[in-house]
């Protein structure tokens, strides 16, 4: 389980250039439950996700994972119970190791021992599993630098990477946003079957609605560091993008208006 309390982050605290990214998130998602978090421009979802694996310290608030207050547990004490994968291709993996030696460093997270320790034949042959799922012949491949492959090639291993890991969370911001429309399916399919194999606890940000309604069993609308609205999967079985848009009109009673056109034509 992920529980926010009050969450609040301010960036540039007291300066000119201060911004209130989140503003008193309270929001629990109990353990297996997929969330999917859209928002426009802004509105706090990366931060929200950083502010939960740690990157970004709160302000204010609570963070706990099950009964346990990670509130003050910097990025490397919580490794162990998150996976992420990123909008960029490049972030989340070494572009100069090769895939099985990436590949070790996810299955290593969180367990004692080396690069050297944790690669061996029996290994090996779960990588080359792992990898064949994906149908991108880079089972073959296990030698090549990660730097060397596609976009799309590593934001797969990216995700195999997360599934060898021992987390229980994993957060996706992004993470087909960079790729053509063919390998993005192809991501989605794959997070989804890890996500059901490996029963996550899944934040899954995305600008596209259609993607946040067709993935999970909840939506999340943030706007302006606040959640706006939070649809449970009853309601949300019977909703349409334009029921999302109306709803974040009668959310705003200020009059404010979507100005997001990636969310808006994302569909
Ligand atoms: N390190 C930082 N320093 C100062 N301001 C920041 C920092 N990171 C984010 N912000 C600001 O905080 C607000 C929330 O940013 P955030 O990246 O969380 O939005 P987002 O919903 O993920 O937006 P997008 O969809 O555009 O990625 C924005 O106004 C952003 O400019």
């Amino acid at each position: 389980m992920i529980s926010c309390e009050n969450l609040h982050v301010t960036f540039n605290h007291g300066l000119p250039t201060e911004k209130l990214a989140l503003q008193g998130v309270d929001l629990t998602i109990p353990s297996g439950e997929f969330v999917t978090v859209i928002g426009s421009n802004g509105a706090g979802k990366s931060t929200l996700l950083n502010t939960i694996a740690g990157d970004i310290k709160s302000t204010q608030g609570k963070i706990y994972f099950d009964d346990r207050d990670v509130t003050k547990l910097p990025a490397t004490g919580r490794t162990k119970d998150i996976a992420r994968v990123f909008q960029d291709p490049l972030a989340g993996t070494c572009g100069n190791l090769t895939v099985e030696e990436n590949m070790s460093l996810a299955y290593g997270r969180g367990k004692r021992g080396t690069l050297a320790f944790a690669l061996n034949n029996k290994l090996r042959k779960v990588f080359k599993e792992q990898l064949s799922r994906l149908n991108l012949g880079l089972e073959d491949r296990l030698d090549s630098e990660m730097g060397l492959l596609s976009g799309g090639q590593r934001q797969s291993v990216s995700l195999l990477m997360s599934a060898l890991q021992p987390s229980s969370i994993l957060l996706l911001d992004e993470h087909t946003a960079a790729l053509d429309p063919k390998t993005a399916a192809l991501i989605l399919d794959i997070s989804s079957q890890i996500i059901k194999e490996k029963q996550l606890t899944v934040m899954m940000v995305t600008h596209s609605m259609r993607q946040a309604l067709d993935h999970g069993s909840r939506t999340i609308m943030l706007h302006e560091g606040n959640i706006i609205f939070d649809l449970a999967s009853k309601e949300r079985a019977n909703y349409q993008v334009k029921d999302l848009l109306n709803l974040f009109a009668q959310a705003r009673t200020d009059g404010a208006e979507l100005d997001d056109d990636k969310l808006l034509l994302g569909g």
